[in-house]
């Protein structure tokens, strides 16, 4: 089994990711947290479900335990279905010492870890990561649900008690879902490690990294989330560079409604943006015509979608949670391995983002 240990101020806990691991969750739990547990509520959407619920839920004895499954998509990150979920934790009964385990891709992990966060002001959860993406979202403590008008809006820092992910349970991802999640396994690399990086190049068909390599990929890429969140929790300093690509990114998602472009589709968008951007203000060259041709080869869209609307864009990145008075902060790198946050002009802003904005093809 390989582990990464994540010692956030407020908790340490580990990810333990192993092929199999869903089936003993309910015993791993068990040396995990100092006080008894009372009754476990697991979360699920409805692709996960059939997939592997049965096999989480048999992992615990003597304990009651209840069960939701949600709709799959970026839509139930939504005030309705966090309704919906409470009402559940109501009706089970759950109570102080009751644990919450969110068995899925990002969109349960952020739904259920806000739950917890909020359920009698705070309980315990823990995360069983199914998708590529999670390797992310399952680490770090941000939860969140969306607003009509902007991305995870509404949310809290609340970390899990640990995080259990099954290698195996990512065989039944669709190409899209690989796609997805690794557009942040690439920004890690971006952000603090460029012999990382370098190694991601040699890959071209993400679907097919041997099981091997996708344990090492794994641990690597949640080891550089690791240690900026040791470092800096709640992103008052460096947690920001983990939202490289994410200020275009979110806003593309939010322009185009939640669920029409996956959360990873939008981020490669915005780093190539912001590649762009940090070319213009720090006048270097980044190379990033190596690496767009890099993600299109891998089947990523790296234009702004026709779709979207400029101003609209603008308007949302204003509103990022960066953001202050109105003007919009980007994350930019220096070089590779070196991010930088900072205040970016409208004109620059302007400028890149109609160099990057798709246009309809003639004849
Ligand atoms: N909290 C954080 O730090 C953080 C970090 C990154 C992303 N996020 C959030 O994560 C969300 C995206 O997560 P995601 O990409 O995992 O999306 P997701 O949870 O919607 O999962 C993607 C799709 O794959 C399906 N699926 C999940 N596991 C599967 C499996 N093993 N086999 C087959 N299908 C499976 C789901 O039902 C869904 O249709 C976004 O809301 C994003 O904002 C949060
Ligand atoms: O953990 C973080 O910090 C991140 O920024 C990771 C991002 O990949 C993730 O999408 C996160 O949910 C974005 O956070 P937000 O604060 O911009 O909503
Ligand atoms: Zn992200």
């Amino acid at each position: 089994m390989n582990q990464v240990q994540i010692e956030a101020k407020s908790k340490t806990y580990g990810v333990y990711i192993d092929a199999g691991i869903r089936h003993q969750v309910g015993d791993l739990i068990q040396d995990v947290v100092t006080e008894p547990i009372s009754s476990v509520l697991v979360i699920t959407d409805s692709t996960v479900e059939p997939l592997y619920l049965q096999d989480v839920v048999a992992s615990f004895q003597d304990v009651d335990i209840y069960t939701e499954v949600i709709k799959s998509g970026e839509a139930s990150k939504s005030f309705s279905v966090y309704e919906q979920v409470l009402t559940k934790a109501l009706e089970s009964s759950l109570d102080r010492k009751s644990l919450i385990v969110a068995l899925g891709g990002g969109v349960v992990g952020d739904l259920a870890g806000f739950v917890a966060a909020t359920y009698m002001r705070g309980i315990r959860f823990v995360q069983v990561p199914t998708t590529l993406l999670a390797h992310d979202s399952s680490v770090g403590g941000k939860v969140a649900i969306n607003h009509p008008l902007g991305k995870n809006m509404i949310g809290s820092f609340h970390q899990p008690e640990a995080v259990f992910y099954d290698t195996e349970a990512l065989s039944s991802l669709p190409d899209k879902e690989w796609r997805s999640g690794f557009a942040e396994v690439i920004k890690h690399g971006f952000i603090q490690d460029e012999n990382f990086l370098v190694w991601l190049q040699g890959i071209n068909k993400v679907k097919e990294i041997p099981l091997d390599q996708l344990s090492t990929l794994l641990k690597r890429s949640i080891s550089v989330k690791a240690k900026i969140v040791q470092e800096d929790e709640q992103e008052s300093g460096v947690r920001a560079y983990l939202n490289f690509g994410h200020t275009l990114g979110h806003a593309i998602e939010s322009e185009l409604g939640y669920g029409a472009i996956t959360h990873g589709e939008a981020v490669v968008i915005g780093m190539v943006f912001a590649l762009r951007v940090s070319e213009e203000v720090n006048q270097v060259d980044l190379n990033v015509t190596q690496y767009e041709q890099w993600f299109n080869e891998l089947g990523y869209q790296t234009k702004v979608p026709m779709s979207c609307d400029k101003k609209s864009l603008i308007s949302k990145m204003k509103q990022d949670k960066k953001a202050e008075a109105k003007s919009i902060k980007l994350v930019l790198l220096n070089r590779v391995g070196d991010p930088i946050l900072m205040k970016v002009p409208p004109t620059i802003i302007e400028k890149i983002l109609v160099e990057r904005m798709e246009v309809e093809s003639v004849g």
